[in-house]
């Protein structure tokens, strides 16, 4: 009797949840993505509405075909990102002490810093080998430019914690020129999803008055173990995700295609990595993807040991307001079917709440936040 060989799989988490997805090759691969494709951002700018559907029909396919795509021609400062990249930097390389005044345990939103191996995505890992700090949308903060809402919880609290040390002063105004570039960028990339998904361009404007963002700089040292991973294959759970990287001479961030063959992410200089999350693939009844993707800083076996190279990146992280209500939207409903309104503040709180009790179920690791 000849023996089937067992089918290989590539296993990821998806929010605490394990999922596996088979590894396939010659006559049984199907049709995906085999590389991350470029899209020229300026027409974001233009005053012509054609040009601006004109991107969004590009857009449009990257986010169903690949869920991922490079944006280059942003429009956000190059000088801005080069200084964001050596605050952060310079942030990590700060005494432990500094950085622990911070640390997340100490917030609700677990905002602030995190430590090596305090992140677990994949509960398979002994944990996350990076160090991370998390900001977000916080009212009080006077660089935010926002007033409390008396109808939403606790925004007349500090969200974020910010170093105190004055070896730390340079990082939150760095922290800020970015958020604020980042954010600025996200409004007009989701007047784009609005005109991809066949919607007026102000389409999302009333449900993005007050954002839930978050900007997590983090350092991925150089791994010396393949079995190690910098962060665990997940998918995000906000909207959207932007991700700018350090330069490493070979790619550490990598996306799950349907094969279960994993897609290097090149570093570009300048270029934002853009990706859709699952809460978007909700809203659009699954039209469009959240990709799995890990980040593994292993310089591969070729190269001699201790020749890795520390790598950090900066992702933002997009979602409506907290106490917006969405669903699928509804041009893209099937008839027949029912669907359930999510409060987008409690989404996150479930998925939250997934994560953290998938880590504490093995008694070891801690919650992410997305
Ligand atoms: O560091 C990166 O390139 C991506 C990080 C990431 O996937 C995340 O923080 O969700
Ligand atoms: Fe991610």
């Amino acid at each position: 009797m000849i023996e089937t060989p067992p089918t290989p799989y590539v296993h990821y988490h998806d929010g605490g949840i394990p999922g596996r997805r088979p590894i396939l090759k010659g006559a049984s691969a199907k049709p995906t993505f085999t590389s991350v494709p470029k899209i020229d951002m300026q027409r974001v700018y233009s005053p012509s509405l054609s040009d601006r559907q004109a991107l969004a029909a590009e857009v449009g396919a990257a986010c169903r075909d690949v869920g991922f795509f490079y944006a280059v021609n942003h429009g956000v400062d190059e000088d801005l990102l080069d200084g964001t990249f050596d605050a952060v930097k310079r942030y990590f390389a700060l005494e432990k002490d500094v950085k622990m005044e911070c640390h997340n345990q100490k917030t609700e939103k677990f905002r602030g810093y995190e430590g090596f191996l305090e992140g677990k995505l994949d509960p398979g890992t002994r944990g996350d080998l990076k160090e991370g700090f998390l900001m977000g949308e916080d009212f009080t903060d006077p660089e935010q430019n926002l007033t409390p809402l008396p109808h939403l919880p606790n925004t007349s609290k500090p969200r974020n914690q910010w170093p105190s040390h004055p070896s730390a002063a340079f990082f939150r105004p760095a922290i800020y020129a970015y958020y604020n570039a980042m954010l600025s960028f996200s409004r007009r990339l989701l007047q784009i999803f609005a005109l991809a998904l066949d919607l007026p361009e102000d389409y999302f404007d009333a449900i993005t008055t007050h954002p839930m963002t978050n900007v997590r700089a983090v350092h991925y040292p150089p791994q010396t173990s393949p079995s190690d991973v910098g962060i665990g294959a997940h998918t995000d759970f906000c909207w959207f995700t932007l991700v700018c990287q350090s330069r490493t001479s070979f790619p550490a961030l990598e996306v799950l295609n349907a094969n279960g063959i994993w897609i290097p992410v090149h570093h570009e200089p300048h270029t934002f990595i853009v990706n859709i999350a699952d809460f978007l693939k909700l809203v659009t009844g699954g039209r469009w993807a959240s990709t799995v993707h890990r980040v593994r800083n292993y310089p591969g076996d070729s190269k001699e040991e201790g020749k890795g190279e520390e790598r950090y990146s900066m992702p933002f992280f997009f979602s409506p307001n907290e106490d917006a209500k969405v669903s699928v939207l509804p041009h893209l409903r099937e008839e027949g079917k029912t669907y359930e309104e999510f409060v987008v503040g409690e989404y996150f709180q479930k998925r939250l709440e997934v994560d953290r009790t998938t880590h504490l179920k093995k008694g070891e690791g801690r919650r992410r936040v997305y």
